[in-house]
């Protein structure tokens, strides 16, 4: 398939096929100052460079998703984006299939322009992106479009992994996570085929919001550094949901050593299936 192919099944479709071939696990790349300093590397576009190059040679051929943090790229100007361009072709070049955690939202024009991330001409196309609802869920729908129109997915936060979330998201009754999981539900009805998932974090004490009949996605971060472990995405989402355990500062602490980067996200993956 060339870089600009249309997408002829929808990002849901995609996502069961590839966790099917490959299990289930998310790793994300979030190339810090720190890790960049602990890997021998520049804090730099070249330091940036050579740690994503790194690991998607070590995981792009194996694991279903890869999710950069733009964050992380963009703290590098224009140079930093061309690394992260590079790193994301050869990604999906490989098989995996890349979801950019840029986390926007905004007023739908603006909200429009985020979006052609989800278009196959973008330089920087992906299968999927994080989007913020806090502008409310109308203010997404163009991402909604555009996700239908070319087969793209959406993550939507709903109950994030930070421990002060809760003071936001569980205001009101149904609570605004609650809310959240309602709309993204209203957008896989509609459109059947899994695109549009939720970010709800493995660090919950509880599942404090209802996901039965979600149709699409649970994208699970927090494993690891955060404190997340694959027992709690078991106790957190049972088997009725399909669930994207994402994990990052823990298996790239492993790098830069190929094998000890594979290593680490063999040893997540099979306590995730266990
Ligand atoms: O959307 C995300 O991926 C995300 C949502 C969330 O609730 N919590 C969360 O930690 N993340 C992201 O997941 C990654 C977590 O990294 P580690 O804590 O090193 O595994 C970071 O890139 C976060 O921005």
């Amino acid at each position: 398939m060339t870089r600009h192919a249309q997408q002829t099944q929808t990002f849901g479709e995609r996502l069961t096929a590839t966790i099917a071939a490959r299990g289930p696990l998310c790793v994300g790349i979030d190339p810090h100052a720190p890790l960049l300093e602990k890997w021998g590397l520049p804090d730099s576009p070249d330091g940036l460079a050579r740690f994503t190059d790194t690991v998607v040679d070590a995981l792009a051929g194996s694991v279903a998703v890869l999710k950069p943090q733009l964050a992380f790229y963009e703290r590098h100007g224009s140079k930093g984006l061309a690394v992260l361009e590079d790193g994301v072709a050869r990604a999906r070049a490989a098989g995996a299939l890349v979801l950019l955690d840029a986390k926007r939202g905004d007023i739908g024009s603006t909200m429009a322009a985020y979006a052609d991330y989800l278009r196959p001409e973008h330089p920087l196309a992906v299968d999927a992106m994080t989007v913020s609802p806090y502008l409310g869920a109308g203010s997404l729908e163009p991402a909604v479009a555009t996700a239908r129109e070319h087969g793209g997915g959406l993550f939507v936060l709903a109950r994030t992994s930070n421990p002060d979330a809760g003071s936001l998201q569980l205001v009101g009754t149904p609570s605004v996570a609650q809310r959240v999981v309602d709309t993204v539900r209203g957008w896989n009805a509609e459109t059947p085929g899994g695109s549009f998932g939720l970010v709800v974090g493995a660090t919950l004490d509880e599942l404090d919001v209802d996901l039965a009949g979600l149709g699409g996605p649970v994208l699970a971060p927090g494993l690891g550094a955060q404190g997340g472990s694959a027992g709690d995405v078991r106790r957190l989402f049972g088997t009725g949901t399909v669930v994207l355990p994402s994990v990052s500062r823990d298996v790239l602490s492993a790098g830069p050593d190929v094998a000890g980067l594979r290593a680490a996200a063999h040893r997540w993956a099979e306590s995730l299936t266990a």
